[in-house]
């Protein structure tokens, strides 16, 4: 694992953004699922998609343009996540998009985003977001499910005060 350096964790409002999906595999898909309420639009691009991609294609939540990428597909757009199983697809649009100024998450080359995605525990309205800053993504997935199981049971102090403002929250 590439060792990514201090990063800075913040809430980001992408209410105003367009995003761009390169690839339709399972990375995609997972991220497609973090952003598809947080966005203004999603355009995916590629020949192939998930079962799941397909689903939210034929409900209106994204638009899914059934082609590979093509050079220039990427103007316009705000927020660009990367993430075909072709490395040289995806180091070109990253090469393409050297002088713009986007959001731009790379699936295959951390080290070229500047957006990280997190492992994210949904306590409404307080969310927790977990980052081992790229060292041990599988690490930050056991904490989450671990914080998430404790939350099922209230099994310590941590949860069951964020139990209590959620229970809060309701009231
Ligand atoms: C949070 C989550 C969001 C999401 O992806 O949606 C996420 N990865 C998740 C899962 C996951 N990722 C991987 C496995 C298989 C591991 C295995 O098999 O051992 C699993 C587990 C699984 O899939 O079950 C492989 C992997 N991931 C990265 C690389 C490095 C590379 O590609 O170089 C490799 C190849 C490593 C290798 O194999 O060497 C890199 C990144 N992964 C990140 C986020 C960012 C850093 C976040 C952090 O540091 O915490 C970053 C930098 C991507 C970015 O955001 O740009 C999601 C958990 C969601 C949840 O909570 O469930
Ligand atoms: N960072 C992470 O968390 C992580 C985890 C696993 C895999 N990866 C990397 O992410 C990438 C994608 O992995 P995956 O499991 O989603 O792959 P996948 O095989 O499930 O999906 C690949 C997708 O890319 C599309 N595609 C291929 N060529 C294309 C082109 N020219 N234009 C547009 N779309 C094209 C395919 O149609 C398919 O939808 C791989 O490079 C993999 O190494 C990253």
């Amino acid at each position: 694992m590439k060792e990514l350096g201090k990063l800075l964790m913040m809430a980001g409002n992408f209410k105003r953004e367009d995003c761009l999906v390169i690839g339709g595999g399972h990375v995609a898909t997972r991220r497609i699922g973090k952003i598809l309420d947080v966005v203004r639009h999603i355009t995916v691009i590629a020949p192939n998609v998930t079962d799941t991609i397909a689903k939210w294609a034929q409900n209106g939540r994204l638009v899914w343009l059934e082609r590979d990428y093509s050079p220039g597909d990427e103007e316009g757009y705000s927020f660009i996540i990367v993430a075909t199983n072709e490395s040289s697809v995806n180091l070109e649009v990253v090469h393409r998009l050297r002088h713009h100024h986007v959001f731009l998450n790379v699936a295959d080359h951390p080290e070229e985003s500047n957006l990280w995605f997190v492992s994210e525990v949904d306590v409404s309205p307080v969310r927790i977001g977990i980052s081992s800053s790229g060292c041990n993504p599988s690490l930050s997935k056991k904490l989450r499910i671990a914080l998430e199981a404790d939350l099922e049971d209230g099994g310590n102090r941590f949860v069951q005060y964020l139990q209590s403002i959620y229970n809060k929250s309701k009231d």
